[in-house]
């Protein structure tokens, strides 16, 4: 199943520098690995804020809630989830 997802971060103002940078380096080796297992085909920056619009391809509701739940930024995001399917304008729908 795909799914948009709307992710926005808050990191707290006092968080020390050095440990945001290492949950964002965190946070971008698994958003790595998931991207080459096809399991978050797009990532896409929302212009001016700390948030970012992605594709996630799971097996279902439970999966894709493990994937996000296991973000190092989890408790530092808003997320909103939109499940989606095919469209049937889609030239992917037409044969
Ligand atoms: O920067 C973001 O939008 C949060 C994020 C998701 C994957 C990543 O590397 O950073």
């Amino acid at each position: 199943m795909l799914y948009m997802v709307d992710m926005t971060v808050n990191l707290p103002h006092d968080m020390p520098a050095d440990r945001a940078d290492d949950i964002k380096a965190r946070e971008k080796a698994y958003a790595l690995d998931l991207q080459r297992q096809g399991k978050w085909p797009h990532i896409w920056r929302v212009v001016g804020e700390y948030r970012n619009i992605s594709i996630f391809d799971a097996a279902d509701h439970s999966e894709l809630h493990q994937l996000l739940s296991q973000l190092p930024l989890f408790p530092y995001m808003v997320i909103k989830v939109t499940p989606l399917c095919q469209h049937p304008s889609s030239l992917q729908a037409q044969s």
